[in-house]
């Protein structure tokens, strides 16, 4: 088997807490290192990285001196906000070694679920690794209550592989992959190189959080890939420990469980935009606007709609129809109903002149978009 990893172009990286701090014992500077030098190295490769990193709370401990992570949520929160701090410098340093920059993103589950912040994340996202830099990102601990937590970088890992419609979610945990039990408790479980995501069997095989220091343990790991598959997306589960994992499985060397996604990420994004959204208004198009979408999957520019239908705001999904009334694309819209009767029929270069500011040079961007 050869892995994802080889064809995809866009990966999300998640590195959990127990390889971050070395256990809990504090900020692994020497694995830091070697992860910004493969990911250095996938970038070289023309491939787009984002880094999930874990970690906050586990060095925020350290830093702190307290030797048990605590119970109560303001002290979390606390040791997480002295920790990202941390994190991010070290990471900083560990990445300008490679002449790569870095990004701090902090989400919290709302960014993810508002329409609006989830088209903000994800536009920020896409840009800063248009811009070639290495997003890092974690969980707003500091301002998440209990409920809403994501609680595991797993799921947050998925969840920004949806966002960015990555191609490939990679998990670097303490173990070689999965096995058919937790070889902690059962050290005969046997080891395995790929399974389908998402199926019950595989989630029997998961116990619960595995080390001290992480939260997940298999089960989320199973269940992160389970919603990356979501949205056409394989993960990859391995060692963070092995030498040059990420190379090697840009290599195509099959290394950890590879869970795959049975459908395709257009097929996910088409099903996505068809199913999930609904549809807050209409924008018809011209002759000429209508062609360039459906044919050649272009983005939609304010002077192909000749007519806007409905109130929506920035972020909701409309329907794009032709003048015949006939269904061309859906997408999430980057202006408002308001703004968009403003800017449509006009040029790309007059949005500001007329609004007074540009937020996109699209109306709805081929990225944001599905063809029917
Ligand atoms: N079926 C399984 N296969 C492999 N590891 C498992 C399994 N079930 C439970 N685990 C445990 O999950 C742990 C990894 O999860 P966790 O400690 O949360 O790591 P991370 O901090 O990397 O997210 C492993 O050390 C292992 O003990
Ligand atoms: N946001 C938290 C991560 C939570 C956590 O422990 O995640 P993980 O180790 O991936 O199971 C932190 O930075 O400490």
């Amino acid at each position: 088997m050869q892995s994802v990893i080889h064809t995809a172009t866009r990966i999300v990286v998640k590195v959990g807490s127990s390889l971050v701090t070395n256990d809990g014992k504090g900020l692994d500077h020497a694995a830091l290192a070697r992860w910004a030098a493969e990911i250095a190295e996938l970038r070289r490769r023309g491939k787009q990285v984002v880094l999930v990193s874990s970690g906050a709370i586990a060095e925020g401990c350290q830093r702190l001196g307290w030797s048990k992570r605590p119970k109560a949520v303001h002290e979390l929160q606390a040791a997480a906000a002295v920790g990202q701090m941390g994190l991010c410098q070290a990471y900083e340093s560990a990445f300008r070694e490679y002449g790569l920059k870095t990004a701090q993103v902090l989400l919290t589950h709302e960014d993810l679920s508002d329409r609006l912040r989830y088209l903000n994340a994800r536009t920020t996202i896409a840009t800063l690794l248009t811009l070639g830099v290495v997003p890092i990102i974690n969980e707003n601990d500091t301002v998440v209550t209990s409920e809403i937590r994501f609680g595991d970088n797993d799921t947050l890992g998925a969840l920004v592989t949806n966002l960015i419609e990555a191609d490939a979610l990679v998990i670097l945990t303490d173990q070689r992959g999965l096995y058919t039990a937790d070889p902690r408790k059962q050290p005969d479980a046997q080891f395995m190189h790929e399974a389908e995501a998402g199926t019950p069997e595989l989630e029997a095989m998961a116990g619960g959080a595995g080390s001290s220091v992480g939260t997940g343990g298999m089960y989320t790991k199973i269940i992160a890939a389970k919603r990356a598959a979501r949205s056409g997306a394989a993960t990859v589960i391995a060692s963070g420990r092995e030498a040059n994992v990420l190379s090697r499985l840009a290599d195509g060397e099959s290394i950890g469980t590879q869970l795959n996604a049975a459908t395709t990420r257009l097929a996910a994004r088409k099903q996505w935009l068809a199913d999930h959204l609904q549809l807050s208004g209409k924008l018809v198009l011209d002759d000429g606007a209508a062609l360039a979408v459906r044919e050649r999957g272009t983005s939609l520019l304010p002077i192909g709609v000749i007519a806007v239908e409905g109130s929506f705001l920035r972020g909701d999904a409309v329907v794009c129809v032709n003048q015949q009334g006939a269904e061309v694309a859906r997408g999430l819209v980057n202006y408002s109903s308001e703004e968009a009767r403003l800017i449509m029929k006009k040029a790309t270069r007059d949005i500001e002149g007329v609004l007074g500011y540009l937020v996109e040079p699209e109306l709805i961007h081929r990225d944001n978009m599905v063809t029917l």
